[in-house]
C-alpha cells in the first residue's frame, strides 16, 4: 500500500446524519484523502444538503485521481434503483444500503485498495430489518476480516476505554464477560496502546459489581474471573491492575493514573467517554488487519437532514485513521 492510497468513508444509514457528516468531514480543510463508499442517490442527497458546489465523481478504483478539488470520488455500492428513504425513520432499504457500503469498503481494505475504513453511523434496527446478521460494525468487521478477535476502543484526549462485551443484553454481558473475554480485551488494549506509541501501557481493569464486589459481598465475578485474568496478563508481562471499582476507575484514569480502562460492559465504558462530549471521541476497532475508525455517536434521527449535525467526531475519526494508517506503513 502506498502513501497515496486513500481511506474509505462509508455513508452510514441514509436516514440519519451519517451521509452529511461524512461529506462535511471529507471536504474539511486539510482532511486526509478519502473516497466515499455508498449509494449514488444518498450521496447526491447529502451533497445537495451540505456541499452543493461539489460534484460526485463515480470511480471503480479508489486510487483514481479526483478530477478537481471540487470533485468527491464515490465507489458506488448497492442496487441501481432504490425507493425513497425519509430522514429519521428505520427502514429496511436504508439498512441494506448501509450494509452494502460497509461490505464493499471491507473488501477494499482487505485487498489493500484503501488504507483503512472510516464508517459513518448506522442504525442497528435498520440493519436488522434488512436481515443483516450482525448488531454493529465491530462484529461485521471481525467476521469479514476472517473471524479475527477484535475489541472496541473508544478514546478522547482524556481517557481510553476497551470493552470486554459490546452489543448484547446486560443479562448476557454478565455471562459473556468471562476469563477469555477479559484476556482478549486486556491483550488487545495492550497492543492497541503500544501501536499508539505508549511503550508500557498502564491498563486498569474495572470490576463488574458495585465496588468491584466488595471482597465477595456483592458478587464473586471479581474474585473468580477478573482477578485471575489480571494475574495471567501480569504473568505475560503486561502492566495490569484491578479489578477497580467501576464508579471511580475513570476518575483515576482522567487524573493520569492509567492509559486505558478495560470495562466489562458497553455503558460502563462508554458513558464516561461520551459524557465528556460526543464531539471529542473516536471509536477504534482493535485486532483487525486494517485500520477502522468511526465517530462516537449514532445516527441522530432527531436532527437528520437538517444540515445541523456536528461533524467534529467524524473529522477526528478520519484524522485518527490517517495517522494510524501512516504509523502502520512506517512500522511495516
Ligand atoms: N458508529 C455507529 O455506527 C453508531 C454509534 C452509536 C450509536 N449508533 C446507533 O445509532 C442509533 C441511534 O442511537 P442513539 O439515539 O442512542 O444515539 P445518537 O448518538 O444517535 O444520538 C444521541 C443524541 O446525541 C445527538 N447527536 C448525536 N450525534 C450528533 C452530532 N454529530 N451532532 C449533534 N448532535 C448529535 C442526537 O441528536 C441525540 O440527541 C442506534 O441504532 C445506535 O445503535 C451507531
Ligand atoms: N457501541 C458504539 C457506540 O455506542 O458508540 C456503537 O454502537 C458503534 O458500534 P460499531 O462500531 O460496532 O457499529
Amino acid at each position: 500500500m502506498s502513501r497515496d492510497t486513500p481511506l474509505a468513508v462509508t455513508l452510514g444509514d441514509p436516514a440519519g446524519i451519517g451521509p452529511e457528516i461524512a461529506l462535511r468531514a471529507m471536504i474539511a480543510k486539510d482532511a486526509p484523502d478519502a473516497v466515499l463508499f455508498g449509494h449514488r442517490v444518498f450521496a447526491a442527497r447529502a451533497l445537495a444538503l451540505v456541499a452543493p458546489d461539489y460534484t460526485l465523481q463515480i470511480v471503480n478504483d479508489p486510487g483514481e485521481a479526483a478530477l478537481s478539488d471540487r470533485h468527491l470520488r464515490l465507489v458506488e455500492t448497492g442496487a441501481k434503483m432504490v425507493a425513497p428513504v425519509p430522514y429519521g425513520a428505520v427502514s429496511q432499504i436504508a439498512g441494506q444500503a448501509a450494509f452494502d457500503a460497509i461490505r464493499a469498503a471491507i473488501e477494499a481494505a482487505m485487498s489493500g485498495r484503501v488504507a483503512g475504513v472510516v464508517t459513518a453511523p448506522i442504525h442497528k434496527e435498520a440493519l436488522s430489518a434488512a436481515g443483516v446478521p450482525f448488531p454493529g460494525h465491530t462484529e461485521m468487521l471481525a467476521h469479514y476480516a476472517g473471524g479475527v478477535e477484535v475489541v472496541m476502543m473508544l478514546a478522547n484526549d482524556v481517557i481510553r476505554t476497551v470493552l470486554v462485551t459490546i452489543h448484547v443484553a446486560l443479562r448476557d454481558a454478565i455471562k459473556l464477560a468471562d476469563f477469555d473475554a477479559n484476556m482478549r480485551a486486556i491483550r488487545l488494549a495492550h497492543e492497541g496502546c503500544r501501536a499508539f506509541g505508549i511503550e508500557a501501557p498502564r491498563i486498569a481493569v474495572a470490576g463488574l459489581n458495585p465496588h468491584a464486589g466488595e471482597s465477595g459481598l456483592f458478587g464473586r465475578e471479581e474474585i473468580e474471573i477478573i482477578a485471575p485474568a489480571i494475574a495471567q496478563a501480569r504473568a505475560e508481562g503486561m502492566d495490569v491492575s484491578g479489578p477497580w471499582p467501576g464508579d471511580t476507575v475513570f476518575m483515576q484514569a482522567r487524573r493520569g493514573q492509567f492509559d486505558v480502562v478495560v470495562a466489562q460492559y458497553h455503558d460502563q465504558g462508554l458513558i464516561p467517554v461520551k459524557y465528556l462530549g460526543l464531539e471529542q471521541g473516536v471509536n477504534i476497532t482493535l485486532g483487525l488487519p486494517f485500520v477502522r475508525t468511526s465517530p462516537d455517536h449514532g445516527t441522530a434521527f432527531d436532527i437528520a437532514g437538517q444540515g445541523v449535525a456536528d461533524p467534529a467526531s467524524m473529522m477526528l475519526a478520519l484524522r485518527h485513521a490517517a495517522a494510524m494508517a501512516e504509523a502502520a506503513r512506517a512500522g511495516a
